[in-house]
């Protein structure tokens, strides 16, 4: 039976089920570690190992400094917990926090290419856990405490900063505290209001709101318009029940009594408390243009959907990723470690966190560039109301605050290192985002805005399932389920899958009333090509792929997913005898490889076997323009065994004639070769030797001369190589339809099923 876990959490778009398939799939959890150096040859091990290790070890005896040359500590940064708090979800332990803490060292890697670990501590003990974690610091270029409840996280990091040389952050403090800060100067200055004036009310007096009300006090705040809340109502002077020495430091002379009493009139709320903390009163006594900050994790103190029913002149925030406006120190922590360890700081300072307030909160002001528009969702968005804070997909955050940060540091005495061109710094650091993920992240929100009606060939098979119900969750469209009814409900029961939701269709080939005119759709296509009209009867009500595709065809269905149960070939060709390719065009497949924080585009992984130079032309101008529709600015390289010319061989004509082709078809983008793979994707080798070359950077498109070494070499990145690949998309058919890799897992079949529906117009 359907049980809860395969309900969407409401506005999330994704189920319970999901969540945990999505930790447990594959290698459990979200983390592995790999080596940076070769470990292949007897004297990879003399070199790694002993004798060679000895060497650094002296080295650094001798010169503790030099650690950050020899060992990854430099980029290396601990997540520490004990789970006292985890989330707005309470005291659950070391071990269940570490689900939050390797979530927290995968966003250190992908948004600042931060490494990091996780460490969960058993203890609930102070001092036993300083004890723990004071001698680590030889391991880390910094310590990111995480999660720990208040006021011990107060005491444990005041004694870490004091004992250790390397600096410690409470990220629930000042992570939190950096993007409220910048989040409120933006409302205040959108509102009107002025700093010293402003009234607010802080619910929640841990770990995050003492930070919060900390570090806007610090930037002019006046201390007596802040009122702070707990679960025993207002902090005033003289209460005494349960009151620590951090929450007395902010306690005011009021009468107030009641969050409800202190909401009244306010101009500003924080919630960082606990889901459901605000009710509709409370917001509804507030001042004109309220700033309602409702923070906590998973579940806001308020929904932005319930603010809205009551009012329309608010500024909302949660600290979600799924409403506008995400107040979350996934803004922060990353990019501030970045900044510190890239000047070796010895802690983060006062100057460092509003360095980083400053540069985000005026990042929000900025124009949002051509090439950035991608990260908001196609949309280009305007400093308002629903925008006051950048979002962690902006690909400007990496290089505008570990640049302040840095800055501050030096200015401020605590950095070891000097940073000599900041300029160069901020390209650096741009160089070292992967634009893919916010790629995807935009295709999936235009998605979502344009919903399309997608047919899922081959849901009889529980992964098509899944997929189909997370395409729907989502908000993408409609996922169109075809297949026999009582396999299809058979497959639910068993995935215990409710099919009884909105965005699900199931259509059954067999008896549908379009299957007659499938029949002359297909036969009039066909009939000259051997195939009777039985033939093509038989093709429509008993092969998946070619009734889904006819549903495509005569617009029944926007976009088609198919491929998990067939091989690619048979499904392409099932597809091709329903779809032509779009006019003007050519149907290539191109791979989308993401290895080592670079991504690059490979074509034609799909269709031509062994193409003659004009259609490698037509394969270059194809993925060409699919890497630009991704975001890309296309650098093609004409992949051969020989680069110009040497060595000699008659395979690498074909590719020499191709790369005229081009020349006399005057297309709009760079390209070059023949080239080997090296030196098309080694900048300083091409500059080397082959100083003539028309590319201006490393090749981000490889055309490759046959499918075979398309097909070998992504195959060996993935499985050799660590890459990750997306792929082969279908591109230049007239009506979009992806085929899966057979055996896909669901998630790469959503993938697959937006790229369909994107493909359609979205
Ligand atoms: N958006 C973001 O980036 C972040 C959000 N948060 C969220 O903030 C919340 C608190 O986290 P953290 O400070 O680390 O936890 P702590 O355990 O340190 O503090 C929790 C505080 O919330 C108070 N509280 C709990 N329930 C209520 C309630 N119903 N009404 C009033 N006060 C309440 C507690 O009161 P008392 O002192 O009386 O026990 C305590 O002061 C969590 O929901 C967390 O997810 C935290 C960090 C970052
Ligand atoms: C975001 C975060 O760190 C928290 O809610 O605890
Ligand atoms: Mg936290």
């Amino acid at each position: 039976m359907a049980d809860s876990k395969s309900k969407s959490r409401p506005g999330t778009g994704i189920t319970d089920q999901e969540a945990l398939d999505f930790h447990k799939n594959g290698r459990p959890g979200k983390l592995e570690i790999n080596p940076t150096k070769p470990m292949a040859t007897q004297r990879d091990l003399s070199l790694a190992y002993s004798p060679g290790v000895a060497v650094p070890v002296k080295a650094i005896a001798a010169d503790p400094a030099t650690a950050y040359d020899y060992t990854s500590r430099g980029n290396m940064v601990a997540v520490i917990s004990n789970g006292t708090a985890i989330l707005g979800l309470g005291n659950l332990g070391a071990l269940a926090s570490k689900p939050v803490m390797e979530g927290k060292s995968v966003l250190f890697k992908r948004f600042a290419d931060v490494d990091s670990i996780d460490l969960e501590i058993d203890t609930e003990n102070v001092d036993e856990f300083i004890n723990c974690v004071r001698y680590l610091g030889p391991s880390f270029g910094g310590i990111n405490l995480e999660d720990i409840k208040a006021p011990d996280c107060f005491i444990i990091e005041q004694r870490l900063r004091e004992l250790m040389d390397i600096p410690v952050f409470h990220d629930d403090q000042h992570g939190t505290a950096i993007i409220a800060a910048a989040g409120l100067i933006n409302a205040l200055e959108l509102t009107g209001r002025d700093l010293k004036t402003t009234k607010l009310v802080c619910n929640g007096a841990g770990a995050a709101a003492i930070a919060c009300i900390e570090l806007i006090k610090s930037m002019g705040f006046a201390p007596d318009n802040m009122v702070l809340c707990d679960t025993k109502g207002v902090i005033y002077q003289g209460r005494s029940e349960g009151m620590n020495q951090w929450k007395s430091a902010h306690a005011v002379k009021t009468d107030k009594r009641t969050l409800a009493e202190a909401m009244k009139g306010a101009d500003v709320v924080f919630g960082l408390s606990q889901k459901g903390a605000f009710s509709e009163d409370m917001i509804r006594s507030m001042a004109d243009r309220p700033i309602i900050f409702a923070m906590a994790n998973p579940d806001p103190e308020i929904t932005p959907e319930e603010v809205a029913r009551i009012r329309d002149d608010a500024i909302m925030a949660t600290g979600r990723s799924d409403y506008p406006n995400q107040v979350n120190n996934v803004l922060g922590f990353p990019y501030i470690f970045r900044g510190a360890l890239d000047v070796r700081a010895t802690t983060i300072n006062d100057e460092m966190k509003i360095a980083a307030v400053n540069a985000l909160a005026s990042l929000a002001r900025e124009d949002v560039p051509d090439d950035v528009v991608a990260a908001y969702q196609g949309a280009r968005p305007r400093f308002g109301a629903q925008y006051i804070i950048p979002v962690p997909f902006d690909p400007r955050l990496i290089s505008a605050i570990p640049v302040a940060v840095a800055k501050a540091a030096i200015e401020s005495g605590v950095a070891r290192r000097e940073i000599a061109d900041m300029a160069a710094y901020a390209r650096e650091l741009s160089a070292r985002r992967d634009p893919i993920a916010s790629t995807l992240a935009q295709l999936y929100e235009r998605v979502r805005r344009h919903q399309k009606r997608i047919v899922f060939a081959e849901a009889e098979e529980e992964q098509v399932m899944r997929a189909a119900l997370s395409y729907a969750n989502q908000g993408l469209g409609t996922a169109i389920l075809l297949g026999r009814e009582d396999l299809i409900q058979a497959t639910a029961e068993r995935a215990g899958i409710d099919l009884n939701r909105p965005g699900l269709e199931i259509v059954n080939a067999r008896i549908s009333k379009r299957g007659d005119a499938y029949i002359d759709y297909l036969y009039a296509r066909l009939q000259r090509q051997g195939y009777l009209h039985r033939d093509v009867t038989r093709l429509i009500h008993n092969d998946r792929n070619h009734f889904a595709a006819c549903m495509v065809a005569l617009g029944d269905a926007d976009g088609m997913v198919t491929g998990v149960t067939r091989n690619y070939s048979t499904a392409l060709g099932d597809v091709r005898r329903c779809i032509d390719a779009k006019p003007g065009h050519r149907v290539i497949g191109i791979s989308i490889v993401l290895a080592r924080g670079r991504t690059v585009f490979v074509a034609d992984t799909a269709v031509h076997d062994m193409p003659t130079s004009e259609e490698l032309a037509d394969i270059a101008e194809e993925a060409a323009g699919f890497a630009r529709r991704m975001g890309y600015e296309p650098r093609v390289a004409m992949l051969a065994y020989s680069t110009f010319g040497h060595p000699p061989g008659e395979r690498s004509e074909r590719v020499r004639e191709a790369v005229n082709i081009l020349d006399k078809r005057y297309v709009n983008f760079e390209f070059d070769g023949e080239m080997a793979a090296d030196v098309a994707l080694d900048r300083k080798l091409m500059e080397n030797l082959y100083p003539f070359s028309r590319l201006s950077g490393p090749a981000n498109v490889l055309v490759m001369p046959a499918f075979h070494s398309a097909a070998i070499s992504t195959k060996m990145l993935q499985e050799l190589g660590g890459s990750t690949v997306i792929g082969p998309l279908l591109v230049g058919l007239d009506k979009p339809v992806q085929i899966t890799s057979m055996g896909a897992k669901d998630s790469d079949i959503v993938n697959m099923a937006a790229i369909a529906a994107y493909g359609a117009g979205s």
